[in-house]
């Protein structure tokens, strides 16, 4: 049986930019095999949360404890132009200390990734052809936790589909992700659905979200 003692606990977590408030006291649990969603509206914060999960941002006060590792997926791509695909996948695995890319390749199949473009440097890539590689370089170590913010810009249909497929493989192997949108997408989908406003995070129903402001996606 998974534990229900969460992976990533956040507590009372405040950031603000130059004293202007984001995030006012943001509380989470986050136990192992979830798929957790978080909405709310352009520059509510989300990003920012994200940030300060993944330990990109320090937070002004509170706390986050995460029981594992943690992968990354940023709204901005990490990729840059002066590395091929097939070099960007060698870097993150040496900074990952990985002894193969047998779960990168296993990502690229899943995702589609075209194998003809891994000479390719990211500039010359489709938006969702990059955003498919900084999903891999985000998954390749296998974290237990993965903040993902607006993962699936550009894809298509099917990847779309692929992805989710994808978010429940990772949850039945007991890993948890947490999605940020500012779409109440497919709600469904998730285990938890959360809403960040005037800088808290309160759990929502995903039936309110879904029949309120679902919109297709992606
Ligand atoms: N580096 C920064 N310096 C100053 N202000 C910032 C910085 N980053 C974000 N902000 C401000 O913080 C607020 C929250 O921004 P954030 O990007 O976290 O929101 P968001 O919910 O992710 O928005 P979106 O849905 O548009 O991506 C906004 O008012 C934004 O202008």
């Amino acid at each position: 049986m998974p534990s229900d003692e969460p992976v990533l606990r956040v507590r009372n977590v405040r950031k603000g930019y130059r004293q202007v408030p984001v995030l006012r006291g943001v509380d989470l649990d986050l136990p192992p095999g979830r798929v957790a969603g978080i909405v709310g509206e352009n520059g509510a914060g989300k990003t920012t949360l994200l940030r300060v999960l993944a330990g990109d941002l320090r937070p002004d006060g509170g706390s986050v404890h995460c029981g594992g590792r943690i992968g990354h997926c940023p709204q901005e791509t990490v990729l840059h132009d002066a590395f091929t695909v097939e070099q960007h996948l060698r870097f993150f695995q040496v900074a990952y200390g990985l002894e193969s890319l047998r779960r990168a390749e296993e990502l690229m199949e899943v995702l589609r990734f075209p194998g003809a473009r891994r000479r390719a440097r990211p500039g010359t890539l489709s938006g969702g052809t990059r955003q498919k590689l900084n999903l891999v370089l985000a998954l390749m170590h296998d974290p237990d936790v993965l903040l993902l913010d607006e993962p699936y810009q550009g894809f298509d249909w099917e990847t779309y589909v692929r992805f989710w497929d994808l978010a429940e493989e990772l949850r039945a192997r007991g890993r948890s992700v947490l999605v940020v949108s500012h779409l109440a997408y497919d709600a469904g989908r998730l285990d938890t659905l959360h809403r960040l406003e005037d800088g808290v995070l309160r759990e929502q129903e995903r039936d309110a979200a879904e029949s309120g402001d679902r919109v297709g996606a992606p």
